[in-house]
């Protein structure tokens, strides 16, 4: 917890990999939760004292990208690998940064007043704490719409139109101000602050130009292993809300459904029992068709609509974020007559979850607008 609380001072020194050196191989016997019900209070207390310790772990994980994109180690040494292996298997995570970690995880109450704060950082300045924060803004306004999924599949099972069409307008609503959400980012995260630095240490080791094998986690596998970067396709508040409205995003260019499915995975467990268990429930899209109500109908419509500004704007940001940046950097590149950041170009192409993320963004977008039900 100390190394991970002076994480940007120990990088930003090149001190970190001398102090991980000096750190003992840590037990997570007191971290053990007791397997508990998953929905008991005691699950919450066990799960609360057990997601930091990760967090730190995972926040030491810098350590792979601690010599920028251009020095990335290929083995993660046995003091971090082995507790935090054994953490991540606790937890049914994989051993790499996740959006749950940085996000969900990763806040505190300053004050009484509720002004919040985040655990820990990378280095990037206050424009690391401005994008965790966001974030956490951006799943916070999704809190209204995801308490309504119960209410919507109980007005299902009893064929309820007028409670349905009211929880379909909460859950409208709700996405609305998740884009209203995410509009803070512009005032709190710089542009070059987020492309030069944060991104890195998003980002993973699966098919990765800079770590084409993978990352060894000495002490636990003997082989190394590729995981995904951390992503907002990681958001289980976003697939949630997909799955809900029966949007699938099939293999547009070969990426989109397998690469969600995959970033299940990369959720919290109960996250993704919650999502399985709405995919496998009664269709809110078939029922609303089949009542052929148009209350119903403009109801949907709204919830589609609202996931289409949303990732429209989503798509608007990655580009303020990361391609501008990117080109910017290229054309420096190019000026210097050399690939000075060859690996931060070739980071550039993609974004922190490692895919084509421009195309990948721009395919979820539009298979999102193809679920509008179309006029009666
Ligand atoms: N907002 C995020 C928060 C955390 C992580 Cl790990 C990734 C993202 C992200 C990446 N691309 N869009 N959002």
């Amino acid at each position: 917890m100390d190394v991970a609380a002076n994480l940007p001072h120990l990088i930003e020194g090149h001190q970190l990999r001398r102090e991980v050196a000096k750190m003992p191989l840590l037990s997570t016997q007191y971290l053990r939760a007791a397997p508990m019900p998953l929905l008991s209070t005691q699950y919450l207390r066990g799960h609360r004292q057990l997601r930091p310790a990760p967090l730190a772990l995972r926040l030491i994980t810098g350590y792979v990208w601690q010599g920028g994109s251009r020095q990335t180690v290929k083995i993660l040494p046995r003091v971090l690998a082995v507790p935090y292996c054994t953490i991540s298997e606790l937890l049914d995570l994989p051993p790499i940064l996740v959006y749950a970690d940085c996000v969900l995880a990763n806040w505190k109450k300053r004050d009484p007043c509720g002004n919040l704060d985040i655990l820990f950082s990378f280095p990037g300045g206050d424009s690391n704490k401005g994008f965790f924060l966001v974030s956490l803004l951006v799943e916070a306004a999704a809190a209204a719409g995801i308490k309504a999924i119960p209410m919507i599949i109980n007005a299902i099972l009893h064929h309820d139109c007028c409670s349905l069409e009211t929880a379909l307008q909460d859950v409208a609503l709700s996405i609305f101000k998740m884009r209203e959400a995410f509009k803070l980012i512009h005032e709190c995260v710089h542009p070059g602050a987020f492309f030069r630095s944060l991104r890195i240490y998003l980002s993973g080791w699966k098919d990765s130009f800079l770590m084409p094998e993978g990352l060894v986690y000495e002490g636990v596998w003997d082989s190394p292993k590729q995981f995904f970067g951390g992503s907002a396709a990681q958001s289980s508040t976003l697939q949630c809300f997909d799955v809900l409205l029966g949007i699938q995003h099939h293999t547009a260019q070969g990426f989109s459904a397998e690469y969600l499915g995959c970033m299940r995975d990369y959720m919290p467990a109960a996250h993704r029992a919650f999502i399985q268990t709405l995919a496998s429930g009664p269709s809110l899209r078939q029922f609303v068709l089949a009542t052929g109500d148009a209350g119903l109908h403009a109801a949907f419509n709204k919830c589609v609509s609202a996931l289409v500004d949303l990732r429209s704007y989503h798509i608007q940001i990655a580009t303020k974020y990361i391609t501008i940046p990117a080109g910017r950097c290229r054309a420096e590149q190019q000026q210097l007559g050399g690939c000075v950041h060859e690996g931060m170009s070739m980071l550039s192409e993609r974004g922190t979850g490692g895919t084509g993320f421009m195309r990948f963004l721009k395919a979820i977008r539009d298979t999102t607008r193809k679920a509008q039900l179309t006029e009666q």
